[in-house]
């Protein structure tokens, strides 16, 4: 069994519109962050609403070997884990009932009893410096607060597919940085598979083993930070004309020289 996942010609759209094209990446090996960038309307949700069951698709996904298209529903919430681009309003719970209740509804096989969930939930909590928060209504949350919650609610059942949809899209600066560092730490306790929607290359280049750049459909870019972000790609990606050069630890500096009339 090849463990990891594994994606094989998954096309996804709405209704006869096609949005994500016959797109192939090779395995996503466990433990390891995938940040999936490119230009507004590429089909990044798409793909990942696709992977989590919630936009219809076509094509091979393989989770640990598994059909991730055939699992029952309760199979899919002990293994995969999506956080939407934005919560829903007129959420009639409070933050710890709200990452409980995520908790309760596919538990790890291992916590039997409700005191063990509690502390599970109130941990996750306080992994993204909430715990304070636990008490307030999910809906008088700020933006970056419910993020967090948020955050805290897709890793609270530690799943093995763990989908990002702009995570870190409302957060400060330091919420931005502990919440990444969260997430790939998170990928390598659980040896997990993380999948981040970022619109930050930067933050992208920085905290994420491998990036996928994905332009109009089409998967254009793969690979380790330096082999995806290239001159070349944020060209064809977003019409930029930029420079990138690795600092002396290796990092990525992208330096957006001038914007190509279109
Ligand atoms: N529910 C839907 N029904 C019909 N078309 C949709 C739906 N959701 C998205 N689309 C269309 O699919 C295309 C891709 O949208 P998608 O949200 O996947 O892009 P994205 O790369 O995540 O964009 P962004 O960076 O702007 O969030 C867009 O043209 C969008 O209008």
């Amino acid at each position: 069994m090849m463990e990891g996942l594994e994606i094989r010609g998954l096309e996804a759209g709405y209704g006869s519109r096609r949005i994500v094209n016959n797109l192939s990446l090779p395995c996503l090996p466990p433990g390891e962050v995938i940040a999936l960038v490119g230009p507004n309307a590429a089909g990044k949700s798409t793909l990942m609403r696709s992977l989590a069951g919630l936009t219809p698709a076509q094509g091979e996904a393989r989770l640990d070997g598994d059909n991730l298209f055939a699992l029952s529903p309760t199979e899919r919430a002990k293994r995969v884990s999506f956080m939407p681009q934005s919560l829903p309003s007129g959420i009639a719970l409070n933050v710890f009932e709200g990452v409980f209740t995520a908790l309760k509804a596919a538990p790890p096989s291992r916590m039997v009893s409700n005191t063990q969930l509690r502390r599970r939930a109130f941990s996750a909590l306080e992994q993204f410096g909430i715990g304070d928060l636990a008490l307030h209504p999910f809906d008088n949350l700020s933006g970056g607060q419910r993020q967090l919650a948020s955050l805290a609610q897709a890793t609270v059942r530690e799943p093995r597919l763990l989908l990002l949809d702009e995570p870190t899209s409302a957060l400060d600066l330091a919420h931005q940085i502990r919440a990444m560092r969260l997430v790939r730490e998170y990928a390598r306790r659980r040896e997990a598979i993380v999948v981040a929607i970022l619109h930050d290359l930067s933050l992208a280049c920085r905290w994420a083993d491998r990036i996928a750049v994905l332009t109009k459909g089409d998967l254009i870019a793969f690979g380790q930070p330096e082999v995806a972000i290239t001159p070349q790609t944020l060209r064809l990606a977003y019409g930029i004309e930029a420079r990138v050069e690795a600092d002396d630890s290796g990092r990525l500096r992208i330096d957006i020289e001038n914007v190509l009339p279109t």
